[in-house]
């Protein structure tokens, strides 16, 4: 974790018991730094939702501190909290008797926001998550597709600007092509307004793509390891991090570990007849991308380019050698 980032939220002890005595988060401390997105995995029923809803406080601790932005949020009123943070949920939850126009300035309108500066923010927000508001202003949510409603939930918790977003299975209801397509919008989207986000999924390959962070929960809340993606599945701090990641964890390696641009070659090694056939890459792309890449051309090689420059080329050999050191052989078996 970066030092100087300062958390937006931390939760410190938090626990929570159900009246009918279930203790579903036993004693938790996170800290979630400002401007990341992060993720809680976990088996079912560990205590993810529970630990999400904590943070907003639908669902209310049963002891420990709650702080967004510094400030201890444990008591304060809940509807001010809840202004602060944008919910998203799987079943969206939009209004079914009111226009998507209507559903995205929900927060405005309770806010009291005046009529123009609703509708100037709703459609910004529209535009923003790819949905033509002069198409799909006008809409109701029946009228659209599992992904538009969920781009409608997404726009609508963002619309009042909200320093935290708050996403349970937010992709899960959708089909994998949709949801792939979804994913990679909503990084461009997190790009751009770089929101903390803390995201529960099923989906591990989810959590790699998109996270900063990823928490993995056991059984009770208790968090086994908390890391970047590449640290949870290159170097799982148990057997039971590494299980649940699972046995391909591996080959998902290869999607967050980048190119080793000390491995290129000069291009003018090369003799080529026509050096423009070499599939090329951008510098910043995954061994996963070089990998797929090199697999779908005829030469054998990929350049790697940075912008219109050629940094070099990557043979089948420098990839070979830099997957092996990328998956080295101990990363299949974990020690307790
Ligand atoms: N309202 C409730 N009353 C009693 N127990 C509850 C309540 N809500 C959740 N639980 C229990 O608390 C534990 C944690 O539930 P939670 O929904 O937080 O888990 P989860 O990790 O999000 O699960 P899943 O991945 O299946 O959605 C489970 O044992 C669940 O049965």
């Amino acid at each position: 974790m970066d030092a100087t980032a300062k958390p937006a939220i931390r939760l410190d002890n938090v626990s929570k018991q159900y009246p009918d005595g279930t203790v579903a988060v036993a004693s938790l401390t996170i800290e979630i730094p400002e401007g990341e997105l992060v993720a809680f995995v976990g088996p079912s029923g560990c205590g993810k939702s529970t630990t999400l809803r904590m943070i907003n406080r639908l669902t209310e601790p049963t002891s420990g501190t709650l702080w967004l932005e510094g400030e201890d949020v444990t008591r304060v009123d809940t509807v001010r909290l809840r202004r602060r943070i944008g919910y998203v949920i799987q079943q969206v939850g939009l209004f079914p008797h009111q226009d998507v126009r209507t559903n995205v300035g929900t927060v405005p309108r309770l806010l009291g926001w005046d009529a123009k500066r609703i509708r100037e923010r709703t459609e910004e927000l529209l535009d923003l998550v790819g949905l033509d508001p002069a198409v799909f202003g006008k809409r109701y949510p029946h009228e659209l597709s599992g992904g538009q409603r969920q781009r409608v939930g997404v726009a609508r918790a963002l619309a009042a600007d909200p320093v935290v977003l708050l996403m349970d299975e937010p992709f899960s209801a959708i089909d994998p092509i949709a949801r792939g397509r979804l994913q990679e919008e909503f990084l461009r989207l997190q790009a751009e307004v770089r929101k903390t986000i803390v995201m529960v999924t099923h989906d591990v390959d989810e959590a790699v793509r998109m996270a900063d962070r990823i928490a993995v929960f056991s059984e009770g809340g208790k968090l086994e390891q908390y890391a970047e993606p590449a640290t949870i599945l290159g170097a799982p701090s148990s057997s039971f991090v590494a299980d649940f990641v699972g046995g391909d964890r591996s080959l998902r390696r290869l999607a967050v570990t980048p190119v080793d641009l000390t491995m290129l070659a000069p291009l003018s090694d090369f003799s080529l007849t026509n050096r423009d056939d070499i599939p090329t890459i951008p510098v910043k792309s995954s061994l996963k991308d070089a990998l797929a890449v090199l697999l779908a051309g005829d030469t054998g090689w990929v350049a790697v380019r940075d912008g219109s420059e050629t940094l070099g080329v990557l043979s089948p050999q420098a990839l070979h050698q830099t997957l092996r050191h990328a998956l080295p052989p101990e990363a299949a078996s974990v020690d307790d």
